[in-house]
């Protein structure tokens, strides 16, 4: 598979998502904004966001490549990460350089071969967002361009943990598939060892950009 250039940017690089949930106190595109660019001050390469709002916000300031991504609820499918091609060209139209989508296999709106194909055509690249080898292996085969750990722990086949699914990074560096690792990597120690177990780059969001979590960490130790 040939290397993108937006790929060889972020190889070995940090990036950071800046999402607030819609009942955090910083769910509000500016304040998004200012994270992104906190993130960038701090050494970020790049920058994960949700939804049409913070992309225009963010792209406004910044010239970080960014993954865009939607978060929709929707009554007819457990598939939230960006669940159609329409909202994943959106997504590029607004200046997302990759696109990250569900592409776990469970039961969904639209057939992931179609919204790859619609990403590309888009101008952007596709992060598929797996929870297992199998669903890495599926989405590598339907084009996709790189995947990421994005859901493990959020699928029910999938091993639920409260740290990183490290045995996850070991199987698909052992398999050869080009990967990001992303998902409770909670501290520095965490995002340098998955580099050292072969991810192309790193995604870190909550113990960044959501001092609400990262409170209730520190709460919850005190009380014992
Ligand atoms: C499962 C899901 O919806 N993950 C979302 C995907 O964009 C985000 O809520 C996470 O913050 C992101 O994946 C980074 O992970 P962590 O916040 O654990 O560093």
């Amino acid at each position: 598979m040939p290397e993108h250039a937006v790929l060889e940017r972020l190889r070995g690089r940090l990036v950071v998502s800046c999402q607030a949930n819609p009942d955090s106190p910083l769910r509000d595109p500016y304040i998004i904004s200012r994270l992104a660019l906190a993130a960038e001050r701090g050494g970020a390469a790049g920058l994960r966001l949700q939804g049409f709002g913070d992309m225009q916000a963010v792209r406004a300031v910044t010239d970080l490549p960014i993954i865009g991504l939607t978060k929709t609820d929707r009554e007819d499918t457990e598939i939230y990460i960006t669940p159609t091609a329409a909202e994943a060209v959106r997504l590029a139209e607004l200046g997302a350089e990759i696109v990250a989508l569900d592409a776990t296999l469970r039961p969904r709106p639209e057939p992931l071969a179609e919204m790859f194909a619609a990403v590309h055509a888009a101008g952007a690249l596709v992060m598929a967002d797996i929870s297992t080898l199998e669903e890495a292996r599926a989405a590598l085969a339907l084009g996709a361009d790189i995947v990421s750990t994005t859901m493990s722990g959020y699928t029910p086949y999938s091993r639920q943990l409260s740290q990183p699914d490290w045995a996850l990074l070991d199987e698909l560096r052992e398999t050869g598939l080009p990967f990001v690792a992303e998902g409770r990597l909670n501290t520095p120690a965490d995002a340098a060892r998955a580099l050292a177990q072969g991810a192309s780059f790193v995604v870190v969001g909550s113990a960044i950009t959501r001092p609400d979590v990262v409170t209730r960490w520190f709460a919850e130790a005190l009380q014992g």
